[in-house]
């Protein structure tokens, strides 16, 4: 018989999503704290112990006072301030070694112990390198604003790259995805494998359900939205990177119109090609308003889409081909997309406090998992756990034709 991970497998890696998440929002506040340059060296053993005595830490200071950031924007701190952002910073790296650690242990033991199959290994080793990955390019995307060319180009804010950001970011989604997914798929799968019904269907068969038309369309929808919900969350990426969060702080108008005007979207300052051959990617993503315009409405298409799929499960025929479960999990997703443009309004409306943009932050993790949710209540069970229930069935019927 095939191996069936058990529901711990499964536990584990929705424990392990739920620290990706943490340091998701632990990371978020990090730079909306700005003290995400706070740490000049890379360490990945030594780092996790901070300066203690008053000469570390004025050592430690003294590092930072070699930055661009404490040279152009810094210069009044003091090392009681410097403490508080470094403390941000270092409770990121710390958290990033915990998750490592966390991961790492138990999938050893999963793996040697047989709980888990070679495929399920192999992909569980891939996001464990992910997590690795994570950290190297968390190193990379720093490194971008500690970089001495912006005490040269005048005018030049000392932060990171937005493009590495939106790539930290990423990465960071899909590793808590690939570890959310794997986890909830899991214990479904066991839950299947000892009786119970798939996705809330207790009569019919499950493949057959999912072979209806009106199922399958409404998968594929979903999956175009999942897509649409990670796009989106990563044109955010790009306007937290800009801080285009400052700009135009109102909504749905932008300067009192629906678009800013076309010259100012498509500025010909941020083309670097003597030809203007690059206006149009460079716009999209170096320019701060059409970051944010490009946001809004990649968000405003995202909400319609949500607001589309739920309607069609108020349609009674809809209603009745899909899993139950499918139904709900819908409805979740779309409560999730309300709050969370009522979330990225108020970030912008208020000129981007840390409540609320850690908040909304946090938020595009909970729609990416309701998205998930949708996926996987559209999913056939496993082979294992299909296999282990007609075993399980048969094993039952045997005991009670038994004297
Ligand atoms: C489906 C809807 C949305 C998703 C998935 C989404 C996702 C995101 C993400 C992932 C970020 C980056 C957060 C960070 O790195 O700190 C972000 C930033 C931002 N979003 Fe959204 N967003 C949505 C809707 C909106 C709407 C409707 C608005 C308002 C017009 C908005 C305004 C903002 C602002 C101002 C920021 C920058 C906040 C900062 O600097 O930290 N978002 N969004």
């Amino acid at each position: 018989m095939p191996i069936l991970a058990p529901p711990a497998v499964g536990g584990w890696l929705m424990g392990s999503a739920t620290l990706v998440l943490a340091i998701i929002v632990v990371g978020g506040v990090t730079r909306l704290t700005e003290s995400g340059l706070s740490i000049t060296e890379w360490k990945p053993i030594t780092g996790v112990v901070p300066p203690i005595t008053r000469e570390e830490w004025e050592a430690e200071f003294a590092k930072y006072k070699e930055t661009p950031e404490f040279k152009l924007l810094n210069h009044s701190i003091t090392v009681e301030e410097f403490k508080s952002i470094f403390f941000w910073e270092w409770g990121h790296r710390v958290l990033g070694r915990l998750i490592g650690v966390a991961f790492v242990g138990p999938l050893a033991y999963f793996a040697l112990r047989k709980k888990i199959d070679g495929r399920m290994t192999r992909r569980l080793f891939g996001l464990g390198l992910l997590i690795g990955a994570q950290g190297a390019l968390g190193w990379y995307m720093v490194k971008s604003g500690l970089d001495n060319k912006h005490l040269e180009i005048p005018g030049s804010v000392p932060r990171v790259s937005q493009y590495r950001l939106a790539a930290h970011l990423g990465t960071a989604f899909l590793l808590y995805l690939g570890m959310f997914g794997t986890g909830l798929s899991i214990i479904k799968d066991w839950k299947y494998a000892k009786g119970a019904a798939w996705s809330g269907s207790t009569t019919g068969d499950i493949s057959k359900i999912l072979q209806n038309p009106v199922v399958k369309r409404i998968k594929v929808a979903s999956w175009a939205l999942m897509g649409l919900v990670f796009v989106t969350a990563m044109s955010g990426a790009f306007v937290a990177g800009l801080d285009a969060g400052l700009l135009y702080n109102e909504f749905p108008l932008m300067g009192g119109r629906l678009a800013p005007p076309s010259d100012e979207l498509f500025d010909p300052a941020y083309a670097k090609n003597a030809d203007k051959s690059d206006l149009w990617w460079r716009n999209i993503f170096e320019n701060p308003t059409t970051v944010q315009f490009d946001h809004r409405v990649l968000a405003i298409t995202t909400y319609l889409g949500t607001t589309a799929l739920w309607l069609r499960t108020l349609n009674p025929a809809v209603r009745a081909a899909l899993p139950p479960l499918a139904t709900t999990a819908i409805r979740a997703a779309f409560t999730m997309a309300n709050i969370q443009v009522l979330l990225g309004i108020s970030t912008l409306l208020y000129l981007v406090p840390i409540p609320l943009a850690a908040a909304h932050q946090a938020g595009s993790v909970m729609l990416l998992s309701a998205m998930t949710h949708v996926l996987i209540s559209l999913r056939r069970p496993g082979g294992a756990a299909r296999l282990w229930r007609r075993f399980n069935a048969t094993q039952a019927t045997v005991k009670k034709t038994q004297p």
